[in-house]
């Protein structure tokens, strides 16, 4: 079947890398795979584990496309894909064809090319699960990484819920990991022994693991989701729609926030079992439409078969694309081509192994017989058993060697994690206590600086009235979640729509940050998105003087309107450092106060955790 997507040539893919060094145009034609000369087979054997090499360990190979759009006859593609299979007979890749199709008077197809990686290795791809209450979200994930099909009243998430509130109200109230283990033929691995998964098991079989970011989806637990979609570094969103509920609730507010963290995101519509035929239809054109709008700019495609799935994972990356699955976790339909999209997804986050190493911290444990535990993201370098990494920054703005005693990859002990994988370390001499979600820990070369205050360029998605000067929300950028305050701005009020400079002031402790880095600004329905501009470094151990009164300090002075916003106890003027730490912001007590429910739960039921990190058996071993 013709894709409603054209790839015309392998060249055109993402993971094709430029071709630099040799010259491979002598094997650019399809016909060179058919019977290749020595040489030829030499080159593009080169080709090959060049092109995977940068696929970070697997692509998609192309066979009989080319500029006459004619394909290969049958003997010439049997030919070609022998061909493929003796170069890397030899490689430990697998080599599993993924669709075959007519193209002119001839035929073509896609192979997946994949590393086999040895048993304490694989690759990783984070996705952020979305969608209101009820979409179906912790069922599927269930389904998906249990293979038991539901019974329409909860059966199947069950094993997913981790606190006595969750099973009893059947709403997920946390961040949670699952995960789904795919062989390195595309095989998926997960074998629930008594209803339990072993983690260390399934990544020791597999060749890519999908971990799924399993997000509350009411509005009361958004602050939880906000911070799973910005701490935990999804690869991509993966948006879940009730097939009779349609785009309700906090759907919107849910695509919203990854578009606005430019997360790519696909659409699974559930429950088409019991949903009738025209409310499914209506409900589908709305999405479609909501997604074509000048807001989201997306290219909708509704993934109905094999050939669908593979265009649509070859394409995901650009962004624009957005697939849509249409599922039941009761009969089971079409989540064959949603686990065979899974298994094609490619990380969007490289290693950069060359770069000085740094972990981004969402969550700390107190294991016993271990000691100290940190969880997070790596997001660039190699960090390896024993290395001395910078950690901070404390309340002072100070960075602390620490040393890595044991580090673990999904409950798995490993010896060194990379860029882009996600990891908990136990270290030496530091109490739990010490560290906070935000904290990083670094290569001592890149010599780090806190920062009290940043520069931001920020667009307003929505407030009810105006947001000015003294205005505090939380920022949410990586895993630091803290509340801030305008200190000045480049306009003098700013409205739903606006774009603006923005001044801000963290109040409670300084923060690492980067420029370039993706930032939420949120209080309640207000929220805005942007990048961090420009760092101020903070002079560590000496909190920040207080800032003299500017113009549009003055201006929010003088204004009624603006003093509504100003909040603090000095409502005319900027307090200083220990003022305001010694008061929390009533933003964030609000906010706090929402999700108090959550967070008392996740208190008690924190060492039920499915992510908890390390059995304190193993990793004392380590
Ligand atoms: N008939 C049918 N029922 C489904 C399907 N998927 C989920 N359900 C049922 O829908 C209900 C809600 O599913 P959940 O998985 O708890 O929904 P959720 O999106 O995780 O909800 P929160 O955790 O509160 O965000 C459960 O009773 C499921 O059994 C489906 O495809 N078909």
């Amino acid at each position: 079947m013709e894709s409603p997507i054209k790839i015309n040539n392998i060249s055109e893919c993402n993971e094709c890398p430029d071709i630099n060094e040799t010259d491979y145009s002598s094997i650019r034609d399809k016909m060179v795979l058919v019977s290749p000369n020595e040489d030829q087979y030499e080159l593009l054997r080169k080709q090959l584990l060049e092109r995977i090499e940068n696929g970070n360990g697997e692509i998609i190979y192309d066979i009989g496309q080319g500029e006459d759009g004619r394909g290969l006859t049958e003997e010439e593609y049997s030919a070609s894909v022998a061909t493929l299979q003796s170069l890397v007979s030899a490689e430990r890749i697998s080599c599993v064809e993924l669709r075959q199709w007519e193209c002119g008077n001839g035929l073509t197809g896609q192979y997946l090319l994949r590393r086999e990686l040895d048993h304490t290795d694989f690759m990783e791809i984070r996705v952020a699960v979305v969608g209101n209450v009820d979409a179906g979200k912790s069922t599927l994930l269930g389904v998906l990484t249990h293979g038991e099909l539901d019974n329409g009243r909860g059966y199947a998430r069950q094993r997913l819920f981790r606190h006595k509130h969750e099973m009893e109200s059947g709403r997920t109230s946390s961040v949670g990991n699952d995960i789904l283990g795919f062989d390195s033929t595309g095989n998926v691995v997960n074998k629930p022994d008594h209803g339990t998964l072993d983690w260390v098991k399934i990544c020791e079989k597999s060749s890519k693991v999908i971990t799924f970011i399993d997000l509350a989806g009411h509005e009361r637990y958004l602050k939880t989701t906000v911070f799973g979609m910005t701490g935990h570094a999804p690869d991509f969103g993966m948006l879940m729609i009730g097939a009779n509920a349609g785009i309700v609730g906090m759907t919107k507010e849910h695509l919203g926030l990854a578009l606005a963290l430019s997360v790519p995101v696909f659409v699974v519509v559930t429950k088409i079992d019991m949903c009738p035929p025209n409310v499914l239809q209506d409900n589908l054109k709305l999405l479609i439409r909501i997604l074509k709008s000048s807001g989201c700019r997306k290219v909708p495609v509704m993934v109905k078969t094999k050939d669908d799935v593979v265009v649509s994972a070859t394409n995901f990356v650009s962004q624009r694309l957005c697939p849509i699955f249409q599922v039941s976790n009761v009969t089971g339909e079409n989540l064959e081509l949603l686990t065979m999209f899974l298994n094609l997804l490619k990380t969007r986050m490289p290693s950069q192994d060359d770069k000085p190493a740094e972990f981004q911290i969402d969550d700390t444990y107190s294991v016993p017989g271990v000691g100290t535990v940190v969880s997070g993201t790596t997001l660039q370098g190699v960090i390896r058993l024993n290395d001395t990494l910078l950690l901070g920054p404390d309340p002072l703005g100070h960075f602390t060697p620490i040393t890595v005693k044991s580090i673990h990859r999904k409950r798995m002990n490993v010896h060194e994690v990379r860029g882009g994988q996600t990891a908990s370390f136990a270290l030496k001499k530091i109490k739990r206590s010490q560290i906070r979600k935000g904290m990083v820990m670094v290569s001592p070369a890149l010599n780090p600086q806190a920062c009290w205050q940043f520069e931001g360029e920020i667009l307003v998605l929505h407030h009810p009235t105006t947001i000015s000067s003294r205005y505090q929300a939380m920022v949410h950028c990586g895993s630091i979640r803290q509340t801030a305050s305008i200190l000045s701005m480049s306009r003098d009020c700013l409205r739903t729509g606006d774009k603006a400079l923005v001044r801000f002031r963290f109040i409670k402790h300084p923060e690492y940050l980067k420029r370039g880095q993706r930032m939420v600004f949120r209080e309640g329905r207000t929220k805005a998105v942007g990048n961090v501009l420009r760092i101020i470094p903070a002079t560590p151990a000496a909190p920040p003087a207080r800032p003299k009164p500017g113009k549009a300090l003055n201006r929010a002075a003088a204004s009624p309107q603006h003093a509504t916003h100003a909040h603090g106890p000095h409502s005319d003027e900027v307090p200083l450092e220990a003022d305001v730490t010694s008061v929390d912001s009533p933003f964030e007590m609000q906010a706090d106060k929402r999700t108090e429910h959550g967070h008392r739960g996740r208190g008690r039921a924190r060492s039920r955790r499915a992510d908890k990190p390390p059995d304190p058996a193993t990793a004392a071993a380590s």
